[in-house]
């Protein structure tokens, strides 16, 4: 079977947790988020090369970590780019496999079962992305926040990381982003305004990406009731997303 290539994305300021240190270097369960993070890909078979892309004043600490770590696919640390989308494409050129997941750094309850579900779909179709069926009802609002719409929730999905992706779409669609000035949110819209259909694959309500600072002590807690239940990192019956 073909090894995948996934770059890591940790190069953001974290400005909405408010905290000095970056988000990403933060510590759940005594350990750094972005480690818990590169240890879900390092576990897994199915994973080749992890490039990492992180501030450049962040290189060298997070070199020493591979080393002590034991991260040994992360075969390149970089620094990233001032939009999420330009560290995207900084650890995409490095990769060479034929097929990439992009990650957030800050998703670091994601299970090696979501990953795979995530590959699965991209290999049968070219580009695919986790995603969870939203549970709230979702108001568009104008600039004087009147309600102008209520799209119909049943089609809509929170969309999640890995997104995974054949690389030569997703470098092509990137390249082509980056010339037009085009910035989105995640990686599946730059290669959706190519034309080229993106899936979204089963997610996980727990594979949460740690934002504001109610998130940490959610997040503690995912941990401890996984330590609980056993499940070494699988997904268990609190991960489903079925409504
Ligand atoms: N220039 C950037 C911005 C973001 N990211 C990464 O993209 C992921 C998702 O972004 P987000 O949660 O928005 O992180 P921040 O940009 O750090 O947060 P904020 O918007 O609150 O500053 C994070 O792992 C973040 O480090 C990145 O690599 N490069
Ligand atoms: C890619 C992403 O995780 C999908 O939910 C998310 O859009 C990235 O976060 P940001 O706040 O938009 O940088």
């Amino acid at each position: 079977m073909d090894k995948w290539g996934v770059v890591i994305v940790a190069a953001g300021r974290g400005s909405r947790m408010g905290t000095e240190e970056s988000k990403q270097y933060l510590l759940l369960d005594g350990k750094p988020i972005l480690v818990h993070t590169l240890e879900v890909f390092q576990r897994m078979d199915l994973i080749g090369e992890i490039a990492l892309v992180v501030g450049s004043a962040d290189v060298e600490r997070c070199l020493e970590w591979a080393g002590c770590y034991g991260l040994t696919k992360v075969a390149a640390v970089l620094a990233g780019g001032a939009e999420r989308q330009q560290s995207v494409l900084c650890g995409l050129r490095t990769l060479s496999c034929e097929w990439v997941m992009v990650h957030d750094g800050v998703r670091p309850l994601v299970t090696e079962q979501a990953v795979s579900a995530c590959a699965d779909a991209a290999r049968a179709t070219g580009a695919a992305v986790l995603a969870v069926p939203v549970k709230d009802t979702i108001k568009q609002v104008d600039a004087s926040d009147i309600i102008v719409a209520t799209p119909d929730r049943s089609a809509l999905r929170a969309i999640q990381t890995p997104q995974a992706f054949r690389r030569s779409l997703l470098l092509s669609a990137h390249e082509k982003a980056e010339q037009e000035g085009f910035l989105g949110t995640d990686d599946a819209m730059v290669v959706e305004r190519t034309g080229t259909p993106v899936v979204v694959a089963e997610g996980e309500y727990t594979n949460i990406k740690i934002t504001t600072p109610e998130d940490l002590p959610y997040a503690e807690f995912l941990l401890a009731q996984r330590r609980t239940s056993d499940t070494g990192g699988e997904r268990n019956d609190s991960d489903r997303t079925r409504l």
